[in-house]
Formats: structure tokens, C-alpha cells, sequence
């Protein structure tokens, strides 16, 4: 099966502070797909968003190094596992499939997690959740999700609220089959406090929400935390965090 990829690489996950579900600190592999069907304003793989463009993959001949090998798009579904295999550092927390988007190669993408899993690895799917009939698709594979909820400042589709409520819908088939599922929401200085409020009614009893400030950070601390106030007030004070992009921070994958 033959699949179109952007990358795989060892690091730690840089992404989803301390709620449950979350698996920030921990080492993963992470296997990012080419393709993304919404296109937004901040996309920090935008590289990535036309496959068509993705003529070759990459994969870190060593864990943690940072260097790589390439090899031509598509990629064949065995060259995928052996570069997963490779990377296998033996203290591994899960595998993390992020991209792009990875539900749009669903076939594949089911395949890869199967594989993965058989062969002992935890699932760990990094969504924007707005195909819950694909993510349906693999939901009692995946053992943590974390599924974003795009923001209207995003502008990452025309209907950005029929898409908020796709997202919501993704999380619950993945709760439903089992997974441990957060969502998380990327701010920027723009987001408005009555939407965040709409996102937490939807979330409330559903999910844990992480609000993740877009970066570069250009929203001020004090919007920040009137945004997680909105949040905490709908869904309960346990139920909301902050998460920061820690790895572009300390120049890791
Ligand atoms: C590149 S996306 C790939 C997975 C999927 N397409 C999605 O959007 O969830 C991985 C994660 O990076 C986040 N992200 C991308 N660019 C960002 C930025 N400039 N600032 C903060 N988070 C960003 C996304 O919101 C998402 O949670
Ligand atoms: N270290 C690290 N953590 C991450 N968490 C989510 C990432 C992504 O791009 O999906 C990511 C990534 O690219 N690197
Ligand atoms: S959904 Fe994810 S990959 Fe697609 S444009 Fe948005 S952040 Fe980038
Ligand atoms: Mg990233």
C-alpha cells in the first residue's frame, strides 16, 4: 500500500500541557502525512498543505539527530514501518501521526496504526477532526487523540462553524470508541471570548480543552487568561489548560 508523507522522526511531544489524553514530554515517533484539505492562517506546516507538491519524504536516519534520508513520494507503506522500526529508542510513549492531515489518507493511515499497533506501540492521532466518518474509521485504533477545534481567526475553511462542530463530533466517536481524547485550540490576540464560550459548551462534559496560543506569540498574557477563564467557567476548572509549542522553543523536531 503506498501512502504520500512528509516526514518521520524521534522527539518528544512538544504539544498539549497536562490535561488527560495529553502526552506532552513524552518520546514519540511522530509520521507526518502530506495533504491537508483546510488551508490556516498560521499553518506551521504549510509546506505540507498540496501533496501535489511533496515529491519526497524524509526520514531521521538516527533518533534525535536531526538527520535525514529521502526518499520519493509515494511512499510504500513497509518503507514507513522500517523508518518507524529505526527510530525505536525503546522508551517510546506512542507513535503520533500528525501531518497535513492524516485522515485523508485513511486507507493508509488505518493500516500503518494496525501495523504499529501489532507490533506493540501506542496510537496517538493528531487531528484537525473535521472528517469524524474517516476519523470513525480508526477510532478503536487510536489510543490518545488530541483533535484541534479551529478557531474562527483561523480562517481555515468558509464555514468555520459547521467545521467546530465536526471537530466536536470527531471527539466523541473517539471517546465513544475508547480513546483518550483532549481537544485543543489554537488563540490568537483576535479570538473572540463569546466563541471560546460557544467551543466550551459544546466540549463541557465531552473533553478537556488546551488552549494553545498561535506562534509566533502575538496574544498578550492577559488575553490569554481571560480566554482560559471563559473556557474554565463553562467546563469546570479541571477541565482546561494552556499548552505551548515547547519544542520550537529548544530547536527540537
Ligand atoms: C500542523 S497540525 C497537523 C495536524 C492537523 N492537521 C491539525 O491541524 O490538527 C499539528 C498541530 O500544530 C498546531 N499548529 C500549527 N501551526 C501552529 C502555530 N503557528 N501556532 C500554534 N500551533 C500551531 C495545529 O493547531 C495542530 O494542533
Ligand atoms: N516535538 C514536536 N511536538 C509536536 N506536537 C505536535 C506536532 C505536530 O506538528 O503535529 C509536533 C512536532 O512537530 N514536534
Ligand atoms: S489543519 Fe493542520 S495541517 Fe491543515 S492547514 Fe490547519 S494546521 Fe495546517
Ligand atoms: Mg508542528
Amino acid at each position: 500500500m503506498k501512502l504520500v508523507m512528509a516526514e518521520v522522526f524521534n522527539s518528544w511531544q512538544g504539544e498539549g500541557g497536562s490535561v488527560p489524553g495529553s502526552a506532552f514530554g513524552r518520546r514519540q515517533i511522530f509520521v507526518r502525512f502530506a495533504g491537508c484539505d483546510l488551508n490556516c492562517a498560521w499553518c506551521d506546516s504549510r509546506e505540507y498543505i498540496d501533496a501535489s507538491r511533496v515529491s519526497r519524504w524524509r526520514y531521521e536516519v538516527e533518533p534525535f539527530t536531526g538527520e535525514f534520508e529521502y526518499r520519493p513520494n509515494p511512499a510504500e507503506l513497509d518503507d514507513v514501518v522500517d523508518a518507524i522500526l529505526r527510530l525505536d529508542t525503546g522508551d517510546v510513549h506512542s507513535v503520533s501521526y500528525t501531518g497535513g492531515e492524516p485522515t485523508l489518507q485513511i486507507r493508509a493511515l488505518k493500516a500503518l496504526m494496525e501495523k504499529v499497533k501489532s507490533l506493540g506501540f501506542d496510537n496517538f492521532l493528531e487531528t484537525h477532526g473535521g472528517l469524524p466518518e474517516l476519523v470513525k474509521e480508526v477510532a478503536h485504533l487510536t489510543d490518545y487523540a488530541s483533535v484541534d477545534i479551529k478557531d474562527e481567526t483561523a480562517k481555515a475553511t468558509g464555514d468555520w462553524k459547521a467545521l467546530v462542530l465536526r471537530e466536536v463530533e470527531s471527539i466523541r466517536v473517539l471517546k465513544e470508541a475508547g480513546a483518550k481524547a483532549y481537544a485543543k485550540l489554537v488563540v490568537t490576540s483576535k479570538t473572540k471570548p463569546e466563541n471560546v464560550r460557544w467551543y466550551a459548551e459544546l466540549l463541557k462534559g465531552l473533553a478537556p480543552l488546551v488552549i494553545q496560543p498561535r506562534e509566533p506569540i502575538e496574544i498578550s498574557q492577559e488575553k490569554l487568561m481571560e480566554l482560559y477563564r471563559e473556557a474554565s467557567l463553562v467546563m469546570g476548572r479541571k477541565n482546561v489548560g494552556l499548552s505551548f509549542q515547547v519544542h520550537k522553543y529548544l530547536n527540537v523536531l
